[in-house]
């Protein structure tokens, strides 16, 4: 009975896949081919990666699975020691496969839209995907060759080298690691920011802003290349060093000392040893008075409001005078005037020709004061990409509502409250680019 059961199963498989690859650009044939055709399944689901793996469990699996039976029935004879090694590596593959399997199988879910938890039934080896190869209503996302074109056209836009303001042109940033393997943090990003602009960065949560931030000021290197002012950052990081400010979003001051004393110990780390003491005073005055901090400046930071105290570090980190100035949510816990107030005072700076990038999550109350938006999104592959970059005017046009926290809610994915649109969107911003 479970072998009929198994075989009814094994056809219906055939031809689920054989529909799904006609759906998805393949040979309906490959279908036939056992072990390949989950290769094929997999590219389908544009996890070509993981099947290629999936590929090498299986040819592992079957070795070791003949080898447990020949030492059982004695047609081998091993010590003790290397039984137990063989079995814990079969162990070891079979969880492998199982992984592997439901990567695939969760992503086959999202390709056709539909809930991932029916993988579950994949793996217990009901074709539950015949009925998205056999029947009209399910239709794929997209075929192999509309992602081979659009990955294509993508890589393939790159922005012009200019010798003036910020270039960005990052390929990818990953990271691997031995239990993860390859992951692509950062894919696609190209842009570039003129001078004197005042630019937010939005994103959902883990959409990539701080990563693609690290790989602009060249903290973590991405395959990129970015200039500023014409001048490589990451082969002249040393001379533009100064030029580069970041704020992040813990303050990281001493609050034993006082508001001037601050500043003065980040002016001796921040500025040119060749600057004269006379310079460097004057400059701490400047900064001082920039930030509103001159009537505060012989109290102790500890005693300062938080406002005061994110002035004193954005002020800290601004005493080089950097062309390119960043800063993680110096807004946070801040109140409406405050943030706004603080604000007020970045515009001010971007007004003198420098470059100021600023995330923040309270973007409505203070978007009057930016010029441009830049605005990230994890894509089904849970990649950061460039859902859209260009002026707040744009912006409200390209997504329909002139709401930016609209705007980031739209891109986030449905388990995170947002409405799933990011893929759609990315793709949309990619092709008016390209036009
Ligand atoms: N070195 C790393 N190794 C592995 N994963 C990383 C690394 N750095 C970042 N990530 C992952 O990359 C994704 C983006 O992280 P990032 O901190 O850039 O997001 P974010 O948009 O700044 O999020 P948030 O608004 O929550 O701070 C996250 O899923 C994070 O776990």
């Amino acid at each position: 009975m479970f072998e009929i059961v198994q075989f009814i199963f094994l056809i219906l498989s055939i031809f689920g896949m054989w529909g799904i690859f006609r759906k998805c650009g393949e040979k309906s044939w490959k279908a036939l081919i056992p072990f390949y055709r989950t290769y094929i399944l997999s590219k389908c689901a544009d996890k070509k990666d993981e099947g290629r793996v999936l590929l090498i469990l299986d040819l592992f699996n079957n070795i070791l699975s003949f080898s447990v039976s020949a030492i059982n029935i004695k047609l081998s004879n091993v010590s003790a020691i290397s039984y137990r090694i063989i079995v814990i590596l079969s162990l070891i593959v079979s969880i492998s496969t199982i992984l592997y399997t439901i990567k695939i199988y969760s992503a086959l879910c999202v390709l056709f839209k539909q809930n991932k938890w029916w993988s579950a039934l994949m793996m217990l080896e009901i074709p539950i995907y015949f009925f998205w190869g056999v029947m009209n209503r399910f239709q794929p996302t997209s075929t192999i060759q509309e992602r081979e074109v659009r990955a294509a056209s993508l890589s393939e836009y790159e922005e012009k080298e200019s010798n003036e303001g910020l270039t960005i042109n990052i390929k990818s940033r990953t990271v691997s690691s031995l239990t993860k393997g390859k992951k692509v943090l950062l894919r696609d990003i190209h842009m570039h920011i003129p001078q004197g602009r005042m630019v937010m960065l939005l994103g959902g949560s883990g959409a990539g802003k701080t990563t693609f931030l690290n790989a602009i000021t060249g903290f973590e290197k991405a395959d990129a290349t970015v200039l500023l002012n014409g001048r490589d950052v990451y082969k002249d990081f040393e001379s533009l060093k100064y030029e580069i400010g970041f704020v992040p979003q813990q303050d990281l001051i001493r609050y034993n000392d006082t508001v001037e004393k601050t500043i003065s110990d980040s002016a001796d780390l921040r500025l040119p040893l060749s600057i004269s003491k006379q310079e460097e005073k004057k400059k701490i005055n400047e900064v001082m008075d920039i930030f509103g901090l001159k009537a505060v400046c012989q109290n102790l930071v500890g005693k300062q409001s938080g406002g005061q105290k994110k002035r004193i570090s954005i002020a800290s980190e601004f005493i080089s005078n950097p062309y390119l100035f960043i800063l993680d949510e110096p807004d946070s816990g801040l109140d409406g005037v405050l943030a706004r107030n603080l604000m007020e005072r970045l515009h001010a700076i971007s007004r003198t020709g420098r470059i100021v990038i600023v995330i923040t999550h309270s973007p409505d109350r203070v978007k009057d004061l930016f010029d441009d938006v830049i605005i990230l999104a994890k894509d089904a592959e849970r990649t950061g990409r460039l859902v859209f970059y260009g002026s707040i005017d744009d912006a409200n046009t390209f997504f329909n509502t002139d709401k930016l926290e609209e705007m980031v809610r739209m891109i986030n994915r449905k388990e995170e409250g947002g409405e799933g649109l990011a893929d759609e969107l990315i793709e949309k911003f990619g092709g008016l680019r390209n036009e």
